[in-house]
């Protein structure tokens, strides 16, 4: 007995809001699943109007534009013969909830709303939705928009329920549902549900896809079954980035699977599946025995007339059942060279800005930046090669309408970016310049190299003429105020210049617009507060602002090989420098000299703040052994007592931060991801606690010694 279905998930590159262009892309999803023979097609989470609408969940607009565009995909006429698997927000009985629709022919099969809700991290469910309670199911009163259409429904089923097709059954679990410890398809598959459903809104985040991977191999490996996964991909107006990878499963093996990075706006996954290979998976007494919970058999079943293994296919020789494959991962350095990337492109495009800016100094963080928006440009070409049309028209605009098919990555680099080496005579070396310029001539930037000494000169008159004295570099025998005021004359300018030429330079070079200037502070200098307020640090958006210094180098090493830049190993060599102090005989400003701290040792301070959750003594408890290999006890209070002293003291530039995309775990952007106070006291308690624990050590060991 063979029962063959073809089946079909997609990845759609949705924009909060934009609900034209999301209903065109589902439109085009569903018109590619029925090209493939599919009879069901899985769509990402709250698709409709997008995912990451925020406070825009609190609008009744958003609530009825969805059903509005509801009724167009469901009645559309290529939306036909097919079950399709809607994401958008319903409000019922005065509760809001992210729901699923699943409908056939123009009619509404059921409502399924989510029952766990995603509360961590970036995202927020709660603040806007309702759980729905597991095993509810009632009425739900449809809109008028529905009851308009040519089927005149008024009503369908909401709540936890399952589908029974004339020859499969289906059933819903909505993303985070996924990843609780009380998964729903535990229970669907004891009731013989043969395929789940899996819509959802998942963002990128290093290292983050092999979790999502072995989450859906294992819930299938051991309950038996297929299970589909949909994401949303691309920015869709914030600072996470969607990364796709829709993926079909088969009893713990992968038959499909998207692309994680990509600027496809569309992509669908199709598989052809046996149902029947499902029941050797099933034949175990124990899953019997489990399948006789009251809970299982309560299941209420929607019963859809219809077909799901199409009339034929079974015994057609061209309908092969899809062979399982391996899951594909990239190393964490590409993720970095493409999510990013990816991201820059929805932002331009969307923006509709002329190009970007980068203020580039010819250290490791705006050179990484730099690197990522080539790597931008590369995709882009590639999309271009490959008849991308959305590619090809934005990167047409972007080009003042000159045709982009003939161009390289480096001749569109040329065209849309722009880097500006700002030096000044007494802290500028000729080796930074020479870097950027070398950088800049390589990837095909559009570069200029100039010094900013008049407009330093020009403050430091003004401020002079209003102060008692006149303020000295410490080498000049200033003090350490008067130091740190002096580098920020410098570093504050820059930020002005870059400005002024990201809104002049497109006429400049007779096109128009402005450009948007990209940041470049990096996960761990924020965490210490190592850069100056509102300096080249405060840009309009940051690509790096989530990734570490030491992933930052990897990715450096990673693409001086494959995208053929050797000047980039230069920049690894380099000493990382801020430049803003007078270089002496004696004297060259280093960062790491500088903060007091290594840029691992500060990723190690990360991770246990946020990803551990530790405070104060607990960072003290834990590194107080992990590092006793190499730092005496009162090395590690030292280390823990100055970062908090830095982390309190410069916690206020968080609130600041130029907008990053998020990518790690640890990313202290105060903003949206980690929201903390940023007025500390001196953390008194926790010193004295730490003493304590000290002199009980050194009692202990002086016990130790006595006894020996
Ligand atoms: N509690 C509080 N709440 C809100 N705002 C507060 C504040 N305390 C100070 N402020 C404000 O912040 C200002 C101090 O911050 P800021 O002006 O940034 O200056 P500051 O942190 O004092 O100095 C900048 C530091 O970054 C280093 N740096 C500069 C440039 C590049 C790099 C690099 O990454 O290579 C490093 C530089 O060597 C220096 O150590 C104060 O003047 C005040 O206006
Ligand atoms: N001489 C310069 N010319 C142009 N831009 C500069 C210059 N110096 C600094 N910047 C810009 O200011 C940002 C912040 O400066 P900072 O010295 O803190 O650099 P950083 O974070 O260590 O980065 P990098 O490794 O790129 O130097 C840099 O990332 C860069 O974009
Ligand atoms: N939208 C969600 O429910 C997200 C769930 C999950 N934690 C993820 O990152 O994929």
């Amino acid at each position: 007995m063979t029962r063959k279905c073809t089946l079909a998930t997609s990845q759609l590159n949705q924009w909060s809001l934009d609900y034209d262009g999301n209903r065109e892309r589902i439109v085009e999803a569903i018109k590619t699943a029925k090209e493939g023979n599919a009879t069901l097609v899985l769509t990402p989470e709250l698709c409709i109007p997008g995912y990451g609408l925020l406070d825009h969940w609190l609008e009744n607009d958003v609530y009825a534009n969805s059903w509005d565009v509801a009724a167009e995909i469901i009645t559309h006429p290529e939306c036909q013969e097919i079950i399709v698997d809607l994401g958008l927000p319903i409000q019922h009985r005065g509760c809001s909830y992210n729901a699923r629709l699943i409908a056939l022919n123009g009619e509404i099969l059921a409502i399924r709303p989510k029952l766990d809700l995603c509360n961590d991290g970036n995202f927020r469910e709660m603040r806007y939705f309702t759980p729905w309670p597991r095993g509810r199911v009632e009425d739900y009163a449809l809109p008028e928009v529905i009851l308009e259409l040519p089927k005149k429904q008024r009503t369908c089923r909401i709540g936890e329920v399952a589908f029974e097709a004339l020859d499969a059954s289906f059933a819903s679990e909505t993303c985070e549902e996924l990843w609780t410890p009380n998964s729903p398809h535990s229970l669907y598959s004891l009731a013989g549900i043969e395929i789940v459903l899996n819509s959802s809104g998942s963002h990128h985040e290093l290292r983050k896809l092999d979790t999502r991977v072995n989450l859906m191999l294992e819930a299938t490996a051991k309950t038996g079954g297929v299970y589909m996964y949909s994401n949303q991909r691309g920015c869709d107006g914030d600072r996470l980035y969607y990364d796709g990878c829709s993926m079909i499963m088969n009893s713990g093996k992968i038959l499909a699977q998207g692309s994680q990075f990509s600027l496809l706006d569309v992509e669908v996954q199709l598989a052809t599946v046996d149902l029947d290979e499902i029941w050797a998976w099933r034949t175990s007494r124990s899953r019997g025995m489990q399948a006789n919970d009251p809970s299982v058999q309560k299941l209420e079943r929607i019963q859809i007339d219809f077909w799901l293994c199409k009339k034929g296919i079974s015994l057609d020789p061209q309908a092969r059942i899809t062979q399982p494959k391996e899951a594909r991962y990239h190393v964490p350095e590409e993720e970095i060279a493409l999510g990013p990337a990816c991201w820059l492109w929805d932002y331009l495009r969307r923006s509709r800005a002329s190009g970007y800016l980068v203020p580039l100094s010819g250290g490791i963080d705006s050179c990484a930046t730099a690197t990522i928006v080539y790597s931008m440009c590369r995709l882009v070409v590639a999309a271009v090669e490959a008849q991308n049309k959305a590619v090809v028209a934005d990167a047409q605009r972007l080009c003042g309408g000159k045709d982009p098919r003939s161009m390289t990555a480096e001749v569109f680099c040329q065209n849309i970016f722009h880097t500006v080496f700002m030096g000044t005579k007494a802290a500028s070396s000729k080796e930074t310049r020479t870097r950027a310029k070398e950088l800049a001539e390589a990837i095909g930037s559009y570069h200029i190299d100039d010094n900013i000494d008049e407009m330093v000169q020009a403050l430091h008159t003004v401020v002079k003429r209003n102060l008692t004295f006149e303020p000295k570099f410490k080498v000049h025998g200033g003090s350490q105020t008067e130091n740190l005021a002096l580098q920020n004359f410098q570093s504050r300018s820059r930020m002005v210049l870059a400005y002024a030429l990201g809104q002049l330079l497109p006429l400049s070079r007779g096109g128009q617009g402005g450009l948007l200037v990209l940041g470049s502070a990096n996960v761990d200098e924020c965490l210490r507060g190592y850069l100056t307020k509102y300096d080249n640090s405060s840009a309009d958006i940051n690509p790096i602002g989530g990734i570490s210094k030491t992933d930052l180098k990897r990715f450096i090493k990673w693409a001086g090989t494959n995208f053929n830049l050797p000047i980039l190993q230069q920049f690894l060599d380099a000493v990382p420098t801020a430049e803003l102090e007078p270089i002496t005989d004696s004297y060259v400003q280093s960062d790491e000299a500088d903060m007091g701290f290594t840029y691992d040792e500060l990723s190690v301070f990360g991770r246990l703040r946020k990803a551990y959750k530790l405070g104060t003594v607990g960072m003290f408890e834990r590194l107080v052994v992990e590092w006793s290999g190499h730092k005496t006890p009162y090395e590690v209070y030292q280390k823990v007592r100055n970062f908090m002293y830095y982390y309190a003291t410069n916690r206020h530039k968080m609130t600041t931060m130029t907008p990053g995309l998020y990518l790690e775990t640890y990313t202290p952007d105060d903003n949206r991801y980690d929201l903390r106070p940023f007025l500390y006291p001196r953390f008194t308690f926790e010193h004295r606690k730490i003493e304590n624990m000290l002199k009980k050590m050194e009692e202990g060991e002086a016990g130790l010694n006595g006894a020996a």
